[in-house]
């Protein structure tokens, strides 16, 4: 048993489905289950489209029409057990909710951030609105602290978001995320928009602070390998479906799902001896349409006869993995 086993489990997804409505609703979330264990990061892969910040969204209640959630659960479940269902919150439960237990940073620091503001003033809004009790002094301390936490000097307190680089302002808006010591943070392509070696620089404050804060993380981006370097377990997405959801390594080693298996053959492994990079030939289905077998199975060079007519469900496929594929074992060799 891993000590993140051991201090259990801190958010439970449980068959979450979202729509976007439309003549024909698009169908982007289809019931997705997940457990994010105390203390872990889970990693969410797959390609554009495949309903990666949909779920984000859902898992926050960030959801806005056309969205509509149209079954499941998100329970959060605190140190001593108690469960409490995120999609059953409203008002100000579900505001105290969100800054003080889960957090969120996504893509787009640019935009998370105010412009006309100072990074200061941001803080201090944070503590005024989550932390009344809180003195300007202590405010103007606490800010001080988070902003040297993620590496920037706090004199930029004083700065506007246009005067830092992007690098810094997604440290920035990780240090607000962390403001008020919540216990989960959703990343939904935190680093995306940065180049290689800021991107690696940030994810290794993201791990330092994980480490030093006990947090837990669910990380969300289409870049497989940079998932498979930071994240304890992870969730591969096709098509709004969990695919495979396995601990890093096994799925490194042994991919479970021919479409984890093309998807870490379309990236060159740094270490490992020179291959042929192949993509995945075709393109996911349209998720308008109703899905009868398996999503994958025009782009499967594995199908066969069930996977057309029955829609294969994610089962335990041995090593702590499990995969929805009807194939025995559902290993089918190295990738
Ligand atoms: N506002 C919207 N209205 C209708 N359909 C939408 C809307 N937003 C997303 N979708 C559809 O929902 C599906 C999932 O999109 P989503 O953005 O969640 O995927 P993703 O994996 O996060 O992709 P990306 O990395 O490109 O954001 C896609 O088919 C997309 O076209």
């Amino acid at each position: 048993m891993s000590p993140t086993d051991e201090r259990g489990t801190v958010l439970r997804v449980e068959g979450v489905s979202v729509e976007y409505a439309g003549e024909r609703p698009t169908r982007a979330v289809r019931d997705v289950s997940l457990e994010l264990r105390r203390g872990e990061l889970l990693g969410i892969a797959g390609e554009s489209g495949c309903g990666k910040s949909t779920l984000a969204y859902a898992v926050t209640r960030m959801l806005k029409p056309p969205a509509r959630l149209t079954a499941g659960r998100v329970l959060y479940r605190d140190r001593e057990g108690k469960e409490t269902d995120l999609l059953a919150l409203e008002g100000e439960e579900l505001r105290t909710f969100r800054w003080n237990k889960l957090s969120m940073v996504f893509q787009s620091a640019m935009n998370a951030l105010n412009p006309v503001t100072s990074v200061g003033k941001q803080f201090h809004d944070i503590f005024r609105a989550h932390r009344p009790a809180m003195t300007a002094r202590q405010r103007a301390e606490r800010s001080a602290e988070l902003l040297e936490m993620v590496g920037i000097d706090p004199a930029r307190l004083r700065s506007f978001p246009h005067e830092l680089s992007g690098g810094m302002r997604q440290r920035v808006v990780i240090a607000m995320a962390l403001a008020l010591d919540p216990e989960i943070v959703v990343m939904d392509e935190p680093t995306t928009a940065l180049d290689v070696v800021v991107q690696r620089e940030i994810l290794d404050e993201v791990e330092r602070l994980r480490e030093r804060l006990g947090f837990s993380v669910v990380f969300i981006t289409h870049d497989l390998g940079l998932l498979l370097d930071v994240s304890d377990r992870l969730a591969v997405m096709y098509a709004g479906e969990v695919v495979e959801y396995a601990p890093a390594a096994e799925l490194a080693a042994r991919p479970a799902h021919p479409y984890t298996q093309g998807l870490l053959r379309s990236f060159p492994d740094l270490l490992g001896p020179r291959r042929e990079l192949r993509g995945i030939p075709g393109s996911p289905p349209d998720l308008r349409l109703p899905l009868e077998g398996c999503p994958f199975v025009d782009r499967c060079e594995h199908a066969f006869e069930p996977c057309r007519s029955t829609h294969p469900v994610l089962r335990d496929v041995g090593a702590g993995r499990s995969a929805a594929c009807h194939l025995e074992g559902a290993v089918v060799g190295e990738h």
